[in-house]
């Protein structure tokens, strides 16, 4: 769990913790010290010249005031560990976001995420303050204590060191009981949350369809119950490895005091030396005993070292030690190919998207046309082949440079808490207001602005909530126009806006795409109609490619789906047609 810690919370800060261990282990064998001068304390008392008790109290006083300033130390390290610790762990989990490949933040993560900066740091943060402590004094103070034991008696000392293997096989047992039930009991916590998520959502889905909650009540009940069962496991599961545990104990205990009164009755060991050698058995098992309870605490900790140390090993996008700037703005794929996790996605797909041209790429749902897109800005790298922007590949072109020629406009928009101007400007975040609001009339988000109560101060909630689908969109293409970007990626909405949203959004669209080198997923017909050329892309290739008017000629795919779809009145290039 140390070990653990310390990488977690990389070299520099482990400085702290250290510390506080040093302090903690000084304290844990001050402790032991001050258990284990009871003995001669005692034995002086009980003994014919009880003034001889008086070295014996000082030492004792002595030990227990250095014990006493030991843990004021350890206290003082741990406040501070701890506020270290959350900033260290904060800024590590920042910096390695910040450096994580664009593909890592898929909708889950970007929630697990939150979960991990908040929760997770929390649960370590309270490591050295809460848990450290108790884990060196269980180790610590009966290891000295039985220690000294050997210097006052040595058959005692020995019953008490034959505990040890028992109790540290019992304490595996009982802790590796409950580790598989609370892992069940977490993963049931976590269904149970997507469970309750799911009910809120898809309430208008099955209201509209007249089903009512019935069904995802009843997935949502089925979570709850084996919430339920589980977390009634974990008391039953859990249970007799307490119980065991704090047995064992006892039965140590009572081993040494056997022994002891053995030995006593045998007239080896005085009264007085035995009482006071069993005052420091209750103060061996003592806080090994505390142990116990911990369980569940540290389980929960290791488990937050865990989510924070996997998210750390996290590649992070390469960086070209000799970044090369691009000649230009034209775009290559050679030969690309491309999977998820192993499962091919691309495969051999060469294309070149000419500088100032516009390129539509079709094709069936799932066919790879969003993954297309993404590998130009590098939100994954290509698993062999070349994607070349301006002639250089884009793994050679420093991020911060590639990322300033391209814009995105893709169909999920998301719009900052805050106003639309403030939304515009992330395009770039140096442009003047007038700049910004002639990106904001170029896009026909003016429209939209006058529309609203509050005007241009006007806010557009979370995740631009207070907006329209449309709306948003035309929000996210004034972004693109202020950065001026000379390659443009677009993902066409497919969803269905009414006419005046949807004329709106095409005349934001041609303002943004004048000029520029541009890659669009193509939803509608005059999108095709309008471009350059167009690539079909079928099953991660693409299959053909050409003008409109040869690739009707050549009476291949695209010229049936064009003639399917031109019968169709309110036609879209989407999957479920081909
Ligand atoms: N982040 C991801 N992780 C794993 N698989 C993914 C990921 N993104 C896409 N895929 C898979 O890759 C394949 C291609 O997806 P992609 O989104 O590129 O297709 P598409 O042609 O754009 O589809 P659509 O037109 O429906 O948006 C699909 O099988 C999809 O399930």
């Amino acid at each position: 769990m140390i070990r653990r810690l310390i990488d977690v919370v990389g070299p520099e800060q482990a400085r702290p913790v250290r510390r506080m261990i040093v302090a903690l282990v000084v304290g844990a064998v001050l402790q032991g010290i001050a258990f284990a001068l009871l003995v001669p304390v005692l034995e002086a008392l009980f003994g014919s010249d009880p003034d001889e008790v008086w070295p014996w109290l000082w030492a004792l006083l002595g030990v227990s005031v250095l014990y006493g300033a030991a843990y004021y130390w350890s206290l003082l390290i741990g406040f501070e560990a701890g506020a270290t610790l959350s900033r260290s762990l904060h800024h590590r989990i920042g910096d390695r976001v910040a450096a994580l490949p664009l593909g890592w933040f898929a909708p889950e993560r970007v929630g697990q995420l939150g979960q991990l900066a908040t929760k997770s740091v929390m649960d370590i943060m309270g490591v050295p303050a809460h848990l450290l402590r108790p884990l060196v004094t269980s180790f610590v103070t009966p290891v000295t204590v039985i220690a000294l034991m050997y210097v006052f008696d040595w058959r005692l000392a020995l019953a008490a060191t034959l505990t040890v293997p028992l109790i540290v096989l019992v304490y595996r047992w009982s802790t590796g009981l409950s580790r598989l039930a609370d892992v069940a009991r977490s993963a049931a916590h976590a269904e149970t949350g997507g469970r309750v998520v799911e009910f809120a959502q898809v309430q208008p889905v099955l209201r509209v369809f007249g089903r009512g909650p019935v069904r995802s009540g009843a997935r949502l009940d089925d979570a709850l119950r084996t919430q339920t069962d589980a977390s009634r496991r974990v008391l039953v599961t859990g249970v007799p490895g307490l119980v065991g545990f704090v047995l064992v104990i006892q039965a140590a205990f009572t081993l040494i005091l056997l022994t002891g009164t053995y030995l006593a009755l045998d007239g080896g060991l005085g009264v007085a030396k035995l009482l006071a050698l069993l005052v420091l058995a209750v103060r061996f098992t003592e806080p090994i005993a505390e142990t116990a309870v911990l369980g569940s605490t540290l389980r929960t900790a290791g488990a937050a070292l865990d989510r924070v140390a996997e998210l750390l090993a996290q590649p992070t996008l390469p960086r070209s030690e000799d970044p090369k700037v691009p000649d230009g703005n034209a775009v290559r794929f050679e030969d690309v190919s491309f999977g998820y996790d192993g499962k091919p996605v691309l495969s051999g797909v060469s294309l070149t998207l000419g500088e100032g041209t516009m390129t539509a790429l079709v094709g069936p749902s799932g066919s790879g046309k969003t993954t297309v897109s993404k590998l130009v800005p590098r939100f994954w790298d290509v698993d062999s082949g070349v994607v070349r922007v301006g002639g250089v590949d884009v793994r050679d072109i420093d991020p911060e440079v590639l990322m300033s020629r391209i814009s995105v406009v893709f169909q999920d928009v998301y719009l900052f808490q805050g106003t639309i101007l403030e939304n515009i400007r992330v395009g770039r975040p140096t442009a003047t207001d007038a700049e910004v609001r002639e990106a904001a009339r170029l896009a026909r988000v003016e429209e939209i602005v006058h529309r609203l109560s509050d005007g241009w101060d006007a806010q557009v909630g979370e995740g631009g909530a207070l907006l329209s689908g449309g709306e948003r969109q035309r929000v996210s293409i004034a972004r693109a126009i202020l950065k001026n970007a000379p390659i443009v990626l677009l993902d066409e909405a497919t969803a269905s806006l009414d006419p005046e949203n949807e004329q709106a959004v095409q005349d934001a669209l041609s303002a943004l795409t004048a000029g520029r080198t541009l890659l669009v997923i193509a939803h509608r017909l005059q999108t095709v109609a309008a471009a350059d050329q167009i690539l079909f892309l079928d099953e991660g290739r693409i299959t053909e490619h050409g003008s409109h008017d040869e690739l009707i000629a050549a009476g291949g795919r695209y010229a049936s789906f064009w003639a399917e779809r031109s019968r169709a009145r309110d036609w879209s290039l989407t999957g479920q047609v081909f």
